[in-house]
């Protein structure tokens, strides 16, 4: 472990031990490190509980312990170091977890200490509690603005490095760390070449890199010489032992799933393992278990959403037609100009109409073989047997969707800016509409997103999305050129002279900006 203490910790942590010994106890307690803490009155963690009203004085009194202790004359001879008891280790490792929350440098400042001391129950813990100071309230005083406490000193001598042998226990504990935390790099980097190269997505590749990044500074948390220095692979009983199933992969995507799972079972293999060592540490690998199914969920939607879109570069929106017959024209027409979706958006339709009119729509698009969304309802989308529902930021949650129409049924999200955009990738979206970019004749809108808003989002993801909102023959050029490569529209079709037509010259103009959908993903 390499974390630096400030010196006015070390000072504490030396006066803690004193005090221990001054007691004839055979450990270093918590109550020492308190008592220490409040030694030294300027000391952050002395501000902090004089600002509870806890002077130091309450604190000697309360604790039942001397006042400062005087230096001696003579400086005391070097003995061994006094051990530290559990809860004085479990404060300790407490200190560092608060530390690192706020500061990547790793600087342990008086305040963390007395953090790690609330943390630990114990006395100590109570008397602080007593003053009404709860780890809550003390977080906001360990910004890294608030550890001033002069320049770091590495400190070697007074905190032991982490054992990773515990010998007696006749577990190597630092190869199976070393393999684990091999095995996680490894499955990543599988993962990541996938995004990469197969998805081609920036968002995704940024955010399993960071997974990577993240976890070997985990991994600098173990003693690193030791991990080498337990490494035996030709030794190792497991190497030659593969089984089918390893052997065995169908597909890219297979090599996939396989390098998710095989990068989440090594996390979980170091989280358990350093919870013998470090609990803060083995918290860490429990946060990156946890990203990592979370990016398994992002990775394995944009590919299925990429397959399943495919191609499907026009949506037409339909709604708001005065007779079910006119609805079947439309929607016929737009088909059969080349529409790749039909999606079916009513806001004044009772229940039953909708849903008899979504039934035609199904029996069309099945027919055309396109897809059919339906809007705001998952409900009537289910009854409906329609591919998918389109949500829009006031409609029902995309989880609370997907627990009505089911986990493979497609769910579009309406995004208007960056934040509700990567927010609907987050959630698990399928596809994402994009805008408005231009004002429309269908739906009033008091803000535009624009072009600016259709460029962060080529920028930003290559999960489908469709740019929508006043597109039509005329400007469709200009929202190509900004980086959609899909559309949806309403008016520009609905309202044509010729649906059919309308929609076979906005097709042609996508099919003329050079493929770079992948269709084809395996
Ligand atoms: C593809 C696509 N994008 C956006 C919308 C708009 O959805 P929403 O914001 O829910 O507004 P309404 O359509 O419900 O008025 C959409 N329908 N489709
Ligand atoms: C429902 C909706 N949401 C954003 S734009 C829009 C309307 C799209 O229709 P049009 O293509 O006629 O502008
Ligand atoms: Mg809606």
């Amino acid at each position: 472990m390499q974390e630096t203490f400030t010196e006015g910790a070390i000072r504490a942590l030396e006066r803690a031990e004193k005090r221990a010994r001054h007691r004839d106890a055979e450990a270093v307690e918590p109550t020492d490190l308190l008592a220490a803490l409040v030694d030294e009155p300027e000391s952050r963690a002395a501000e902090i509980l004089a600002q509870f009203g806890l002077e130091p004085s309450q604190v000697w009194s309360a604790l039942g312990v001397a006042a400062p202790l005087t230096e001696p004359e003579e400086p005391e001879p070097a003995g061994d170091v006094l051990p530290q008891s559990p809860a004085f280790r479990t404060a300790m490792s407490d200190a560092k977890y608060q530390a690192r929350a706020f500061d990547r440098a790793r600087l342990v400042g008086t305040e963390h200490l007395l953090a790690g001391l609330v943390a630990a129950p114990g006395p100590a813990a109570d008397l602080v509690a007593g003053a009404g100071i709860e780890l809550e309230n003390l977080l906001r005083h360990l910004s890294p603005e608030s550890a001033v406490e002069t320049s770091p000193l590495p400190l070697d001598t007074e905190i032991p490095p982490l054992e990773l042998t515990e010998p007696g226990q006749g577990v190597d504990l630092g190869r199976i760390l070393d393999a684990s935390a091999n095995r996680a790099r490894e499955g990543l980097r599988v993962v990541e070449d996938y995004v990469r190269f197969a998805l081609d997505d920036s968002g995704l590749t940024r955010r399993i890199k960071d997974v990577r990044h993240r976890l070997a500074a985990a991994v600098q948390g173990l003693d690193l010489d030791t991990l080498i220095g337990s490494r035996d692979t030709r030794g190792d009983v497991g190497t030659h032992i593969m089984t089918a199933s390893e052997q065995a992969r169908e597909n890219p995507r297979a090599v996939l799933t396989a390098n998710f799972k095989r990068t989440a079972e090594a996390l979980r293999t170091l989280e358990e393992y350093t919870k013998l060592i470090d609990v803060w540490l083995s918290g860490r690998f429990e946060v990156l278990r946890y990203d990592v199914y979370t990016l398994e969920k992002l990775t394995l939607t944009a590919a299925g959403s990429k397959r399943s879109l495919g191609e499907a570069r026009l949506m037409v929106l339909v709604g708001g037609l005065p007779t079910l017959g006119d609805l079947t024209w439309v929607v016929g027409e737009a088909l059969a100009g080349g529409a790749d979706l039909i999606q079916l958006r009513e806001k004044d339709l009772p229940d039953r109409e909708w849903l008899q009119r979504a039934r035609e729509v199904r029996i069309l698009t099945a027919q055309a073989r396109a897809r059919f969304i339906l809007n705001d309802r998952p409900d009537l989308a289910r009854l409906a047997g329609a591919d998918g529902v389109h949500l829009g930021q006031d409609d029902v949650t995309l989880r609370d969707a997907r627990r009505i129409v089911g986990p493979l049924s497609l769910i579009g999200v309406s995004t208007h800016d960056r934040p509700q955009l990567e927010q609907a990738i987050l959630a698990g979206a399928g596809y994402l509409g994009v805008g408005p970019v231009f004002s429309s004749t269908t739906k009033d809108f008091s803000d535009l997103a624009g072009l600016a808003f259709v460029r962060q989002a080529a920028e930003t993801t290559t999960l489908p999305w469709y740019a929508i909102g006043g597109i039509h023959e005329e400007n469709i050029e200009q929202v190509l050129e900004a980086g959609a490569s899909r559309v949806a529209v309403s008016s520009a079709v609905v309202r044509a002279p010729s649906p059919r037509r309308a929609a076979a010259a906005l097709r042609a103009r996508l099919e003329a900006v050079g493929s770079n959908l992948a269709s084809d993903l395996p």
